[in-house]
């Protein structure tokens, strides 16, 4: 039987939920925070909406449906017998087929991948596809490696997950470490399998077979009108403005070739080896060269770049600037930062990366003022293309490279303001931009599994 949880009962009812999460994911830190943040928002929606609370809904959330823990064994090319741990987290069929990126990096473990699935959740219904919501990747650092190594770690990485995926199950994209060529070597892999070439399987393919024109840019671009139209709610807009990034990965370059478009001027970015600043605006083309191509290291921009500096110590956030695109890894801006930023006059802070900010870090952007939009809601665009991708696939369509960026441009406008009008609804802040999309998200998954049954 259910019990039902009235309005002044529903503090302790988060309380007990989070207290749940934290004896079961014991350890298990990055979930932790991630769960914390979306719970600490959610006060409001549950008072109104009681039903949620009886029908266990957060508890339900906060559990993964499926988790999928395997070996990846390979071979160097020197011989020797590597073995790296891979994962797949499914956390939610509730709105479609599992959706989210795979990434290998050497810091992934089941904490990181469990967070990383949680955020796709509200972030995946926000867009308003039919997507759900999952995660996976592996402790595997594909630096330094070959061709055929990152090859062969793919194709092992394939051969256990085949299993658990397709189509209408489960689609996995990039993420940190998994661009065009990790999701071509394990599209080849899964397509020998089972024969057939089932192009809705994986999302971020080359455009010549079977992926969407503006796939790559997609998450940068976003990012970027996600600021745009935040800063359009103050009047102001991003001609002129500085701009500093941080990464210099995929997420990074776009957002960076974005904001000039949009008339701003990037002056620094960054990679886990240091920052460049270039008073000039960094040079796209250069970049890209540097780190799609030659995947070098960013002291060889500066190398190459005679208006360029490379800083191998300090941070990429004491850069003065008026707009902030944090677009590396999670916990990347700490308070420190936060406070360097404020004090140098930021206006905006729109989260490329997912959850770049530190609690800390988001506390102190909304006490100064400061524009703050969080990754759920700012880097949404590059979901919401992959899920473009799967309807070009199921259709067995093309769309042209206007087609997509027009479709983007308003999934994102549509993100920001669903996410300022529940805010406003929920809270009476228009501008509280974590909470609006928190619970936007959250609303749309919870009405879809009640209407699901307990399942
Ligand atoms: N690729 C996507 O479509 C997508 C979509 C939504 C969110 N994201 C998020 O964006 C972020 C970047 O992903 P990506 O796809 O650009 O990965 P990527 O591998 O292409 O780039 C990651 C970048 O971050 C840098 N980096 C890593 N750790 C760092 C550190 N400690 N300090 C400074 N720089 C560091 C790397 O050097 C690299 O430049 C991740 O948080 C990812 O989850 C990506």
């Amino acid at each position: 039987m259910m019990t039902t949880v009235s309005p002044s009962a529903v503090p302790s009812h988060l309380d007990d939920v989070l207290d749940a999460v934290r004896r079961r994911s014991a350890g298990e830190v990055v979930f932790q925070q991630a769960v914390e943040e979306v719970l600490h928002t959610l006060g409001p929606v549950l008072d109104r909406h009681p039903e949620y609370a009886d029908a266990h809904i957060l508890e339900r959330l906060c559990e993964p449906e499926r988790q999928i823990m395997f070996r990846v064994p390979w071979v160097d090319d020197r011989g020797r017998i590597q073995v790296n741990r891979g994962y797949r987290v499914e956390f939610s069929s509730a709105l479609g087929p599992y959706k989210g990126g795979l990434r290998f990096h050497p810091t992934v473990d089941l904490s990181v991948i469990k967070f990383l699935g949680f955020e796709q959740i509200f972030k995946n219904a926000l867009t308003g596809q039919g997507i759900g919501a999952g995660k996976g990747g592996a402790d595997f650092d594909p630096a330094g490696r070959s061709d055929a190594e990152v090859m062969r770690f793919c194709q092992s990485f394939i051969t256990e997950l085949y299993r658990h995926l397709g189509e209408h199950t489960d689609v996995p994209a990039g993420d940190i470490g998994v661009g065009g060529r990790e999701i071509g070597y394990m599209f080849g892999q899964y397509k020998r399998i089972v024969n057939r070439h089932e192009a809705g399987v994986l999302t971020g393919k080359g455009v010549g077979w079977g992926g969407s024109q503006g796939r790559t840019e997609a998450t940068g671009y976003g990012t970027v009108f996600f600021a745009r139209d935040m800063l359009a709610t103050r009047g102001q807009d991003l001609t002129g403005r500085t701009v500093v990034v941080s990464g210099s990965g995929n997420v990074a370059i776009y957002a960076i070739e974005q904001a000039h478009r949009l008339g701003a001027k990037v002056v620094a970015c960054s990679d886990s080896a240091g920052h460049v600043v270039d008073p000039d605006g960094i040079d796209v083309a250069l970049l890209r060269e540097i780190k799609e191509v030659r995947r070098e290291r960013l002291s060889a921009y500066a190398a190459e770049r005679p208006s360029a500096e490379h800083h191998a110590f300090g941070s990429v956030y004491d850069v003065p600037c008026d707009v902030v695109l944090p677009c590396a890894t999670q916990n990347e801006l700490g308070e420190d930062h936060a406070a360097a930023l404020i004090r140098n006059g930021v206006l905006a802070v729109a989260e490329g990366a997912n959850m770049p900010c530190t609690p800390g870090a988001v506390v102190r952007f909304r006490e100064a003022g400061v524009l703050f939009g969080p990754g759920k809601a700012a880097n949404a665009g590059g979901v919401a293309t992959s899920a473009l991708e799967m309807s070009q696939n199921a259709a067995r369509a093309t769309w042209s490279r206007d087609q997509v960026t027009d479709r983007l441009e308003s999934i994102m406008s549509d993100i920001h303001a669903h996410s300022r009008a529940t805010a406003d609804a929920y809270t009476g802040d228009p501008d509280d931009y974590v909470a609006g999309a928190a619970i936007a998200g959250f609303i749309r998954v919870a009405d879809a599994m009640l209407a699901q049954g307990i399942v």
